[in-house]
């Protein structure tokens, strides 16, 4: 959709004046907006160079970019990360194949060792080994990395990670060997051509197989350093990432939108004998929106947690030390997870909260909501990933159970369960400690539960696999919890380390208080199961969260300035920073193609009333 009649800053008005119910919303700050959006950027510099380089446009060329560098020995990204980055190349990841995309032991493209050429024969032997959904694979990319299973004299050593040229860089054409094109039409990514892939004795030097962990000498021995998943290691990166720069950015850019368009539309009588009130005067519009906007702000939280403990743990593997790994695959996994989960629910809930033109095309929020639903399958579908925290978790629950050693982020699984929720009044539950605590006590409860199931029905006889299966519901549900509780006291953790000038610490601490709330009253079963908080609690929790949603109202279009999108990036007729959302509507419609002469009158419409016409 073309953008139309936008202003270019995220302060700036094409219309020339700012709709005055959404002006009065800035007067009233609690806080002061542009700190706040210095804190998200990580500094005011941070801001200064983010406004001053705009939205860069990625292409999955990064997904193909962090392969090589996360996966490349050093002379390989000496090669070929100057030519991605300069666009001398474009690259796609080719992991996932017409018959396998979770199920990477069982991926089908092959790459031979020919040790008398020195190269790597590639093949996709069947239909289901066609790689098939890689990004820019279709019409773009002239590169690829092919993830296949690697044979030497015979022996098969499991998916290893191959450079392969697919197109000429002189006219574009496909190489030898090479058979390419689009997947077709999805339901959104319209920005990337996912393709197809089909090898033919496809060969590569040895050179192009990725060998900073996993190495094939010229006479074929094969040398590996850590483990053989460390092959899996740039999803794991990826999974960190794509949670800032694509799934986050949707749910702020939502919030953004609906929040601004919530006191510019006004609808019904709330006061009788006043003027329409604006909808997010109402508590049931306060209730849809303001989770959503302290979810994302304890998701950036979440983020930051996860970056730091990333780059630790890399550091740590550059020094060929792997024991950070499974908790940074179990953490980066079913973050990965519940934030793409939450945010697409996030995103929808805006969407519908915007009535008729949160429907319209007009308002940006259809695109946002289908592109990133795409999230909950894409680098690892949710179900799958939230069982793989799940087995670190048991794996970890059985280790502290017998007094051994645990990664950080479990030790909490040893600590003595919690009898009841020492709240005596709703107050309390504006307490850090006290919602934490919930959140602690139904974390071990699943996870603890979940692995006496487990271990009582393989010591009935149960076969292991069997066993496994029937308990992954409550294991994703123990991953879920796991992931909340590490979410929340991140936020509390983070609150309570904020500067208290200007008013920030104050308003994120009501906004995590509410993100644990929410998360306590629409989940109140799991938090009554075992008796650990009474019914007279629950009501106390519910008090508490309703009375926030009236304080946090107050700043809600502050909070959603911070996170300073510009008209164009919103790109939507009902959140631009002006608030002119009906002039928006009607001159974005006017301009819209199907507003164009269509050919539908002559060719359908002027035949059949003429015949009716006939007829009278
Ligand atoms: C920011 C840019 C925007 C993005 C745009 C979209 C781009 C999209 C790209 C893609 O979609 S690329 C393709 C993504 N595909 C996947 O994510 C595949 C998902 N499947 C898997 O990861 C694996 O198949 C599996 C589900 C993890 C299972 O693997 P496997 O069967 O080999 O292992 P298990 O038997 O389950 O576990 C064995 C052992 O290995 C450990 N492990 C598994 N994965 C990792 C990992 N990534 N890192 C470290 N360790 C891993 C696992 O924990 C087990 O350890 P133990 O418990 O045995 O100690
Ligand atoms: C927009 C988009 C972009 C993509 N880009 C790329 C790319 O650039 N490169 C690339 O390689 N791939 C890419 N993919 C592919 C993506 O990684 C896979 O679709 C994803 O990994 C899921 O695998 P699958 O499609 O085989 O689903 P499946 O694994 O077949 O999942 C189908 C259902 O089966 C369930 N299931 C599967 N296994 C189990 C199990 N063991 N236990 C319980 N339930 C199970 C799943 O939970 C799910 O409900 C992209 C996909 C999309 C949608």
């Amino acid at each position: 959709m073309a953008l139309l009649e936008t202003s270019k800053h995220s302060q700036g008005s094409v219309l020339g004046s700012v709709n005055p119910d959404l002006a009065s919303e800035r007067q009233t700050a609690s806080f002061c907006v542009e700190k706040l959006t210095a804190l998200l950027d990580g500094g005011a510099e941070q801001t200064r160079i983010r406004r001053a380089v705009g939205d860069v446009a990625f292409l999955l060329h990064r997904v193909f970019m962090r392969s090589i560098s996360v996966l490349g020995s050093d002379k390989q990204v000496a090669k070929w990360i100057p030519l991605a980055t300069q666009h001398r190349l474009i690259g796609s990841y080719a992991q996932t194949e017409l018959g396998h995309g979770t199920y990477l032991q069982g991926l089908e493209t092959t790459a031979v060792f020919d040790t008398a050429t020195q190269e790597f024969i590639l093949n996709t032997p069947k239909i289901s080994a066609m790689k098939w959904w890689p990004g820019d694979m279709g019409r773009s990319a002239t590169h690829t990395v092919v993830f296949a299973q690697l044979y030497i004299h015979g022996k098969c050593y499991g998916i290893h990670p191959f450079i392969v040229q697919i197109r000429s860089l002189q006219d574009h054409s496909l190489c030898p060997g090479i058979t390419a094109g689009d997947i077709g039409p999805k339901m959104n990514f319209e920005h990337t051509d996912n393709g197809y892939l089909l090898l033919k004795n496809v060969r590569v030097p040895r050179e192009n197989m990725l060998s900073k962990f996993c190495e094939v000498r010229p006479d074929g021995t094969y040398v590996r350093q850590g483990s053989q998943k460390i092959n899996y290691f740039t999803m794991t990166a990826v999974r960190i990432s794509l949670i800032s720069d694509e799934v986050l950015t949707a749910l702020m850019k939502a919030c953004t939108i609906a929040t601004r368009y919530s006191v510019v539309r006004r609808q019904s009588k709330l006061k009788p004998g006043e003027q329409e009130a604006k909808i997010l005067d109402y508590q049931t519009q306060q209730e849809k929106l303001l989770p959503q906007l302290a979810a994302a702000y304890a998701f950036h939280f979440t983020n930051d947690y996860l970056q730091e403990l990333f780059n630790r743990g890399y550091r740590e593997i550059q020094k060929k030390n792997f024991d950070m790994l499974p908790e940074l695959h179990a953490l980066s996994s079913g973050f990965k997870a519940v934030i793409t989960q939450h945010c697409t629910a996030g995103v929808e809930i805006c969407l519908r909260a915007c009535g008729g033109h949160g429907y319209s095309l007009l308002s940006g929020l259809p695109s946002l909501y289908t592109k990133i639903l795409a999230s909950c399958i894409y680098e690892g579908e949710n179900t799958i990933l939230l069982l793989q925290t799940a087995r670190f978790l048991i794996k970890c629950f059985m280790a502290a159970s017998a007094g051994q050693p645990v990664p950080p982020s479990v030790t909490y699984l040893a600590a003595v369960k919690h009898g009841k929720c020492p709240a005596k009044n709703k107050v309390d539950f504006l307490s850090p400690d006290i919602y934490t605590e919930a959140y602690q006590h139904v974390a071990i409860r699943l996870t603890s539960s979940t692995a006496a199931k487990l271990q009582d029905l393989i010591q009935s006889g149960v076969k292991k696999y069997d066993a496994w299966n029937q308990c992954t519901v409550q294991l994703v549900q123990a991953a879920k919890a796991h992931c909340h509780y590490i979410a929340v006291k991140n936020f509390a953790e983070t609150v309570e380390k904020l500067e208290t000038k200007a008013g920030i610490q104050k308003i994120m601490k009501h906004l995590c208080d509410l993100f644990a709330l929410h998360g306590i009253f629409s989940n109140s079963g799991a938090f009554l199961h075992d008796g650990y908080t009474s019914a007279a609690q629950m009501d106390m929790v519910t008090a508490s969260y309703l009375d926030l949603l009236a304080v946090i109202r107050k700043d809600a279009v502050p909070l959603v300035d911070a996170f300073d999108f510009t008209d164009q990036s919103l790109n939507s007729a009902l959140g631009s920073y002006d608030g002119q959302v009906y002039q928006r509507l009607y001159e974005w419609a006017q301009k819209s193609p199907t507003n164009q002469m269509s050919p539908a009158y002559e060719r359908y419409l002027k035949p059949l009333l003429h015949n009716t016409l006939s007829k009278l």
